[in-house]
């Protein structure tokens, strides 16, 4: 998979009922951190599970390239021989992250907090999107930045201080990753660093830090106890431990849904990460009319994961608010197909986050609509959403802006709808869900042509 390659367009038919069982790929956001994590710790870090799609496998390069040992044993599972706080070495080459925010976000936390100089860059889509974020509450805790694109975009280049600077710091949007980032600097700052969010993000760092040792105390914040106060004891000695990877809520919400809208569907997703900060798309769906049963809810990796069996429904449009925004702020592109087929409109509320994603998410699902008949108005940062309960025309081809969450939407989109839908290049699909394409073909999905792996 590459962003030089010729577009690979692929095409999504309706026909048969999809039956059948999948587990979904390990989770992205925890993969990341497996990897990242490990390079900091001292000793073996053990992960089964990881993710292999090209964002995980960049941070992995990364990670190599800031001198962590690793090894693949087999399919998700991986050794990472750790340097330990303040025993990176400075790569000999510039960090390509590909198409991938979380990977590059995070490690510019971690260099900007350690003493090495790191360049990153990644491609057009990654040079769009906003870093300017993550080099803020870097500058006060010390980071250097020696380089960088216009607006505070990759290419850039950090040279991180001798220690961090310990500061608290409120996030001025609802992000994991400006969270993360700071956190990770934080690991070599002397002192206690607080990061306060107005409304709680995936708290997938945090539970890994203490995982591995680190001291982490979390209470509420805010109104409403909405929000969270995330304070990191610094330099702490980071161990090197076992990861077990859930699969990924995120790429599960594709069956899901696909299993919703296609009539006479019966489709079972094992395994499936249940935190309660991931868990917005399943909330909406139940609102909606959703059959979906969670079974054989277990503990896995210290997250709660569940099997969900899903049947073909029949859905009403809803009010998704916008305090559940973090809880399911990749699931939006689903979410809209899924009203396509809703009766009655279902208001997406603060989707301003949207437009700082692979793609302006908000203005492609819009544009992916139009092309397939399917009423929808953009009102500020709401995306409202109209279906009468009965299958869409469908029929257009969607421009995908090297985002895979919207060629995977879109793709799902075509399996229930009157005429096929085809998406102009199916290539990102492998950075989150590379084996989307014989997964869904399983179930018994008709989706024409082919990416290149
Ligand atoms: O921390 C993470 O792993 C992620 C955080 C979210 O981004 P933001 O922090 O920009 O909301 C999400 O969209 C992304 O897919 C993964
Ligand atoms: C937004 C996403 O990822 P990232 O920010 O890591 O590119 C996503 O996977 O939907």
């Amino acid at each position: 998979m590459s962003h030089d390659s010729d577009p690979q367009p692929l095409t999504a038919a309706p026909g048969q009922r999809l039956t059948g069982s999948l587990r979904p790929p390990g989770d992205k956001s925890i993969s990341h951190r497996a990897m990242i994590l490990g390079l900091l710790s001292q000793g073996e870090t053990r992960v089964e599970g990881l993710l292999e799609g090209d964002d995980v496998l960049r941070t992995a390069a990364a990670s190599r390239a800031l001198g962590a040992g690793m090894e693949r044993l087999g399919e998700g599972r991986w050794i990472v021989r750790g340097v330990g706080i303040g025993g990176l070495s400075d790569p000999a080459e510039t960090l390509d992250f590909g198409n991938a925010g979380t990977g590059s976000r995070l490690m510019m936390g971690v260099v900007g907090g350690q003493p090495v100089t790191a360049t990153f860059d990644g491609d057009a889509s990654l040079r769009k999107r906003p870093m300017r974020r993550i080099l803020d509450p870097l500058l006060r805790m010390g980071t250097e930045i020696l380089d960088e694109a216009d607006g505070g975009r990759v290419p850039l280049t950090l040279r991180g201080p001798r220690e961090a600077i310990p500061i608290t710091y409120e996030t001025p949007a609802a992000s994991a990753q400006i969270k993360s980032a700071v956190l990770l600097a934080a690991l070599n700052a002397p002192g206690i660093t607080t990061v306060i969010e107005r409304e709680a993000t995936r708290d997938h760092t945090e539970r890994m830090l203490r995982l591995f040792g680190a001291e982490v105390a979390v209470t509420p914040h805010g109104p409403g106890g909405h929000g969270r106060a995330v304070a990191l004891t610094g330099q702490p000695t980071l161990r090197g431990t076992d990861v077990v990877v859930p699969a990924d809520p995120s790429s599960a919400a594709f069956p899901l849904v696909a299993a919703l809208i296609v009539p006479g569907s019966d489709v079972t997703i094992r395994g499936v990460m249940m935190n309660p900060l991931r868990t917005g798309l399943i909330t909406t769906l139940l609102e909606m009319g959703a059959e979906i049963e969670r079974l054989d809810e277990r503990e896995e990796g210290g997250e709660t994961v569940a099997d969900l069996r899903v049947r073909a429904s029949r859905l009403k449009g809803v009010d998704v608010p916008a305090e559940r925004a973090p809880a399911m702020i990749d699931e939006y592109p689903i979410l809209a197909v899924a009203a396509a087929f809703a009766e009655g409109p279902t208001r997406m509320n603060g989707l301003h986050e949207l437009r700082v994603k692979e793609s302006d998410r908000l203005a492609a699902v819009a544009d992916g609509l139009k092309q397939n008949g399917i009423d929808h108005v953009i009102e500020g940062d709401d995306l409202i959403v109209t279906g009468d309960g009965i299958a869409p025309r469908g029929g257009g081809t969607v421009a995908t802006h090297l985002d895979h969450r919207i060629a995977m939407a879109f793709l799902v989109l075509g399996l229930a709808t009157r005429d096929p839908v085809t998406v102009d290049d199916g290539a990102m699909i492998a950075t989150s869900f590379p084996s989307f394409l014989p997964t869904m073909r399983a179930l018994g999905a008709d989706i024409r042509g082919e990416v290149a792996a």
